[in-house]
Order: C-alpha cells, then sequence, then structure tokens
C-alpha cells in the first residue's frame, strides 16, 4: 500500500494572505486525517513564507498519522526537527530563494555531510529520506548516507506526462527497483496530481509513500466550488 502524506504549505500561504489564522493549519491537518490521509507533510522554508516553524511545533500533537517535515538541513531546521521528533525528515537542497524545491541532492559530492546530519536525526529515532532525481547513480550515492529512504522528485515526470510522454516513468522505475535492491524506502513527490498519481503508482514497485500538495488543494477548490457556491446562493435568497 503507498501512503498519502498531504502536504499543508498551502493552507498556510493562504492563511498568511491575509494575517490572522484563517484556514487555520492545525484543523486542516487533523480533518485530512479524519477524512483518511495517512500522513501530514510540512515545508517550512527559512523566510516562514508559508509553514511557519511555530506551525511546525503547534502541530505535533495533532498529527497521529506519520509527521513528514520535509527542508534543507541548515542548522535552524535541524534543531527543529530534532526538537520534535517526527516521523520522518525529508531532506530537501533548496536554497533559501528558490519558489519551489526545484533539484534533489547530489548525493555524491555532499555525501559527507548527508552522513552527519543523517546519523544525527537517527540518533534520535527519526526516520530519514533524501530528495533525488530519477538517477542510479544519485540512488547508489543515497544508500552511502546512510538514509532508510529517498524521496524521488517526481517534477520532470509530471511535466512529460502531461505532454503525453508516457516513457518518462521508466528512469522513476529504474530508480526505485535499484532503490528496493539496496534496501532503500521508496517516497515519492513533487506536482503529483489526480491526473497522474495512478499511473505513477502502477508502475513504481514498492512505493511506500507520496507527498502531495499543490495540486491537491488545487483540486480540493475546484472540487468543491460548485457546492459552496451554491451555499452562499441559498443563504441569499
Ligand atoms: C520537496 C517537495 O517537492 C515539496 O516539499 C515541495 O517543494 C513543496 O514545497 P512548496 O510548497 O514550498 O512549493
Ligand atoms: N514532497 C513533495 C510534497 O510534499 C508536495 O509537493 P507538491 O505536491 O506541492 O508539488
Amino acid at each position: 500500500m503507498t501512503k498519502l502524506s498531504v502536504n499543508i504549505n498551502k493552507i498556510a500561504t493562504l492563511r498568511n494572505s491575509r494575517g490572522g489564522d484563517t484556514p487555520n493549519v492545525v484543523q486542516f491537518a487533523k480533518d485530512v486525517q479524519r477524512f483518511g490521509a495517512q500522513g501530514v507533510t510540512i515545508h517550512p522554508r527559512p523566510d516562514e513564507r508559508h509553514i511557519k516553524y511555530q506551525d511546525a511545533y503547534d502541530l505535533k500533537p495533532e498529527v497521529y498519522t506519520e509527521y513528514n517535515i520535509e527542508g534543507n538541513p541548515i542548522p535552524k531546521f535541524m534543531e527543529m526537527v530534532l526538537k520534535i521528533q517526527p516521523t520522518q525528515v525529508t531532506l530537501v537542497p533548496d536554497s533559501i530563494d528558490t519558489l519551489t524545491s526545484n533539484a534533489g541532492w547530489d548525493t555524491i559530492k555532499n555525501k559527507d555531510f548527508l552522513v552527519d546530519v543523517i546519523s544525527e536525526f537517527k540518533k534520535k529515532g527519526i526516520r530519514t529520506s533524501i530528495f533525488v532525481d530519477p538517477d542510479l547513480n544519485q540512488i547508489e550515492g543515497a544508500k552511502a548516507t546512510g538514509t532508510d529512504r529517498i524521496e524521488l522528485y517526481t517534477e520532470a515526470f509530471a511535466h512529460q506526462y502531461n505532454l503525453g510522454n508516457q516513457k518518462a516513468i521508466l528512469p522513476y522505475a529504474e530508480c526505485a527497483k535499484l532503490a528496493n535492491n539496496l534496501g532503500l524506502g521508496v517516497n515519492a513527490g513533487h506536482d503529483l496530481s489526480l491526473d497522474n498519481i495512478q499511473f505513477f503508482k502502477q508502475n513504481i514497485p514498492d512505493l511506500l509513500e507520496v507527498s502531495i500538495g499543490h495540486a491537491l488543494i488545487s483540486e480540493s477548490l475546484y472540487l468543491g466550488i460548485e457546492n459552496v457556491v451554491n451555499m452562499y446562493k441559498n443563504k441569499l435568497k
């Protein structure tokens, strides 16, 4: 079974746009779990433009499914994750000013750094995952870091699949196979959606978890908007 972890960054983006507490990210996390999500993902960024570090702490007692915190392991991030002790930390090499995650780790160049950081998290019993491009050398490199899992960076797949290029799945399937053979768990995320998730799942062996945010929240708006427009109209009769 593949677990669905709902990334709630976009709920924080909406909240922050008005400066208040609507929508409330903790309530949203509670609700998605009540609706069946098997995990909650957040990706606090150094500028706290969506999820704030305080949200990460506030969510801890309310996330009773898998709590996955993603981010670049800068000292402030490491300190927070080590304090919170979520189920999983996913390391992403994003630069400070990046719009969204845009690359996986170079696991070979950054081996020593990743070995150190991963061992810190593992000492506290936190499962580790590292964000990687679908490249066999990077999967071998990931194994050498001591990580428990990898998260396949799926933006390229999502883009190509949308253009009708189903072959874009092939490097992902190969990398998942290699990871499984090496004893690494396989997660995936970025731009997965209702359009592409079933095809992705069917072609990736032993896919343990997907984290989905941007499309899932956008789809929720579209799938809910008719209902809400009519609820307003009823109140205006
Ligand atoms: C690693 C990854 O792909 C997600 O964490 C994604 O980057 C969400 O981050 P944003 O919501 O900041 O785009
Ligand atoms: N790890 C990927 C994630 O959490 C969500 O990415 P996206 O669905 O917002 O692109």
